[in-house]
């Protein structure tokens, strides 16, 4: 096959779409774990919870418990005179019952006691002795009060099977006392780089060799993404290599990402070495998007393989449009699981073809009132580019570039 007809007018949405109808069948491994284990973890299950909580009406400040009624009108000059009736201890259940005119201390957190609606802060009280409290200032019901359950009711949903846990979701776990969950197992990612001039960081480089990047920076994409990468060192550019290469990382993970050799050249075996493997084998080669285009796509065995450009900048980039949309269908996420993203104004014209969406490394600057997004001008073999960069503009493919001044879309890194 004439290899330049490979290059595909297939679009990034549709490649997806194909992948996504591939992955049909592909069913998560369930994991139990404790709650310090689960942060950044996907739930396999939801959420509902046993209890409401707080699990009784609670005071939020130091002060005293009152009937909100018996404040009505107290002011400094004419306070409410309430009698004092007793002491609310922290972390224990009272026997109070307040009856009208009698008010109880209490501590931030306490519980309040049964016929108390509100509590007067303590620097608006004065105590006149032991039993007769002056109340300086009014209370509306449930001032300084959280009631039972309204923090989260008891049977409701707390949090959604396919939720990635942030550091408030643990904490909300731990309130309604669940310290065990059930989360999706991350899918395990093989990364392999290939090229003869590719050294591992550690070597020296004679003229001509690099140091591998890629691994690097690929699965430390795979695991900010949720899934456990597999690095399996660095593969000459060959046939038999890197066909045994693939065929184990096929093996052992459920996804395999390469990158260089997927260029049209001489020594690019990728496809050659995808095509042997198995079916349905490359489902596209060549995307419309820059940087990245020499992308391969494919699927061996219902399991994908991405075959990423060499340049470090190329990869990442398809990894982030493509790859990561693949693990976030893998682990149950929502499929534009991603970055923080915001609107800027691009800081000078940048053009770009139709028909193709461009990704723009940008540095975001705060002017005035305004974000501006500063391209980072470069060539997508270099690092550097993403190393100074906060995040990637899109120019999508129905716009021939962006004017200065025009509003973009930044999703940050
Ligand atoms: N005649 C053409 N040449 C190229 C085209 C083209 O359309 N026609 N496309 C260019 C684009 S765009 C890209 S991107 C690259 C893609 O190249 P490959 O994916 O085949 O990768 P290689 O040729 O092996 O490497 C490209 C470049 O990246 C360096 N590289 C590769 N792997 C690593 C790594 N793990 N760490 C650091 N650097 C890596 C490699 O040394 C090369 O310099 O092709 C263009 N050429
Ligand atoms: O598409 Mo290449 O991936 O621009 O550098």
């Amino acid at each position: 096959m004439n290899p330049l007809a490979l290059f595909s007018a297939v679009t990034v949405e549709q490649v997806k779409e194909i992948l996504k109808k591939h992955l049909e069948g592909y069913k998560p491994e369930i994991e139990e774990a404790n709650l310090l284990q689960a942060y950044n973890r996907v739930l396999a299950e939801d959420i509902v919870s046993p209890e409401d909580i707080p699990a009784f009406n609670r005071s939020t400040v130091d002060g005293f418990a009152v009937r909100a009624r018996d404040t009505f009108g107290a002011s400094e000059s004419m306070p409410a005179l309430l009698t004092l009736v007793g002491e609310i201890r922290m972390g224990e259940q009272t026997e109070i019952k307040l009856s009208t005119g009698e008010a109880a201390k209490i501590p931030t957190g306490g519980m309040l006691p049964e016929c108390s609606d509100a509590v007067v802060m303590l620097e608006y009280t004065q105590l006149m002795d032991d039993t007769i409290l002056c109340a300086e200032k009014p209370v509306a019901p449930k001032e300084n009060v959280v009631e039972k359950g309204e923090d989260i009711k008891k049977g409701s949903v707390v949090l959604k099977k396919g939720h990635t846990l942030r550091p408030q979701d643990l904490g909300a776990l731990a309130a309604v006392g669940i310290d065990r969950i059930k989360l999706v197992k991350p899918p395990a990612v093989s990364v392999i780089s290939t090229g003869d001039e590719i050294k591992p960081p550690a070597s020296s480089v004679k003229p001509g060799e690099v140091r591998d990047i890629n691994t690097y920076a690929i699965c430390g994409e795979v695991m900010k993404w949720g899934g456990l990468p597999l690095p399996q060192g660095i593969v000459r550019d060959n046939f038999e290599d890197l066909y045994d290469a693939v065929k184990a990382a096929l093996e052992k993970s459920h996804m395999v990402l390469l990158s260089g050799g997927s260029s049209v050249g001489a020594r690019d075996h990728t496809v050659k070495v995808i095509e042997s493997l198995g079916k349905p084998g490359v489902l596209a080669h060549g995307l419309p998007v820059k940087p990245g285009k020499p992308t391969v796509v494919a699927v061996v065995d219902g399991k994908p393989i991405i075959g990423l450009p060499g340049h470090p900048v190329s990869a990442m980039v398809i990894f982030e449009i493509l790859v990561r949309p693949i693990i976030s269908t893998m682990l149950g996420r929502p499929e534009d699981f991603g970055g923080t993203r915001v609107y800027a104004r691009m800081s000078r014209n940048i053009a770009s073809a139709a028909g193709r969406q461009d990704f723009i490394r940008v540095k975001l600057e705060q002017r005035g009132e305004e974000l501006w997004a500063v391209p980072v001008l470069g060539k997508s073999g270099l690092i550097s580019n993403m190393v100074e960069s906060h995040g990637l503009a899109r120019i999508p493919s129905e716009k021939q570039g962006v004017a200065e001044g025009e509003l973009v879309e930044v999703e940050i890194y």
